[in-house]
């Protein structure tokens, strides 16, 4: 599908992206770039490509497509690195949960003839690093492309094949609309959980044994989302402020209205929100999306032991 394809950043998503470029047989040559040595050195114990470069610049050279795999933080940083070493014609596309600041940051660096693609695969897990990567990653989940104004189509279907090929349904939005989308169903629950995570462990009266003793399943999903990578999701925070604090303005004030319920005894608005809610779940399960993560099973080394 393509010759050359260079994937800056080799964590979770690029070392997927390597594995499924490598099962599917998408390119003939993978060069990864990362700016640690040990990742660097990890990704060439695990055969994840063909040449493996710690200057982002000389990975990109002769790449027909590019796909920047880092925190969105840090976007603009390798954009820079790597837009002398672009070729004209070249796909260079990204991954990052938001989309308004990643074109912010990469554009101005993008040479005239490169094809600049934003992408974000709705596919992960709380795991990061090259060996939590896996082929199947992105089958059957979402891939949203924001493009430009004066994206190539061609270009743009050449992509949406790639994604494909990787098992991924494509759609395309705007950039502003993706990240109120995504600061939703995505970033708020990850906040949520590093929230109430972080407010169990503060507790005077409930000790940190208790909590990990008595975790209820509920409790231990949002300690999954809450072990997520601090930095990806720091820069998250950052990159997308204006939807999460639109979103957690919204969401502070319904909590209140529960709050209120709760403390008035309102057993009517109580059971009434809850139905509601459970026909959401209902929705989603209908739609045909997964609710449940395949691959915890397969990929959760950490089974607690028996006793
Ligand atoms: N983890 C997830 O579930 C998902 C993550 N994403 C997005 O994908 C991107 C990558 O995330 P993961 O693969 O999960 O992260 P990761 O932490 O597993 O890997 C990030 C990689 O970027 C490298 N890196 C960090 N800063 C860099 C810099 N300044 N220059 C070059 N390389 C740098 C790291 O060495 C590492 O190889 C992020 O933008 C994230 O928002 C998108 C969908 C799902
Ligand atoms: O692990 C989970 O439940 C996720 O929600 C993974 C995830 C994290 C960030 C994204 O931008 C997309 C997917």
């Amino acid at each position: 599908m393509f010759d050359r394809i260079a994937l800056i950043g080799i964590g979770l998503i690029g070392s997927s992206l390597a594995r499924v470029i490598a099962q599917k047989g998408l390119a003939r040559h993978v060069a990864i770039a990362s700016r640690s040595v040990d990742t660097l050195k990890r990704a060439e114990q695990l055969k994840l490509g063909q040449s493996y470069h710690t200057d982002p610049a000389e990975a990109v050279r002769e790449a027909d497509l590019v796909i920047v795999s880092v925190p969105v933080g840090s976007s603009g940083a390798v954009a820079e690195a790597i837009a002398p070493a672009l070729k004209p014609g070249t796909i260079l596309t990204d991954v990052g949960s938001t989309k308004a600041s990643v074109i912010a940051q990469m554009s101005p660096f993008v040479p005239e003839g490169v094809h600049f693609i934003p992408g974000h695969p709705l596919a992960g897990t709380e795991k990061s690093g090259p060996d939590a990567g896996f082929a199947d990653l992105f089958v059957n989940r979402w891939c949203i492309f924001t493009p430009l104004p004066d994206t190539d189509p061609a270009a743009l279907d050449r992509l949406a094949a790639f994604w494909r090929a990787c098992g991924s349904n494509i759609d395309v939005m705007d950039a502003t609309h993706h990240d109120k989308v995504l600061a939703i169903v995505s970033h708020l629950p990850h906040i949520i959980a590093y929230n109430i995570v972080g407010t169990a462990d503060d507790l005077q009266n409930v000790s940190k044994t208790e909590v990990i003793k008595y975790a209820a399943s509920g409790f231990r999903d949002f300690t999954r989302l809450a072990a997520s990578d601090p930095t990806m999701w720091r820069d998250v925070c950052l990159h997308n402020r204006d939807a999460i604090l639109e979103m957690l303005s919204r969401f502070s004030e319904d909590l209140a209205a529960l709050q209120r319920a709760i403390r008035w005894g309102d057993g009517d608005k109580l059971f009434d929100l809850f139905t509601h809610t459970r026909g959401v779940r209902r929705s989603i399960i209908d739609a045909g999306q997964e609710i449940d993560v395949p691959d915890f099973g397969r990929h959760v080394a950490e089974q607690p032991a028996k006793s």
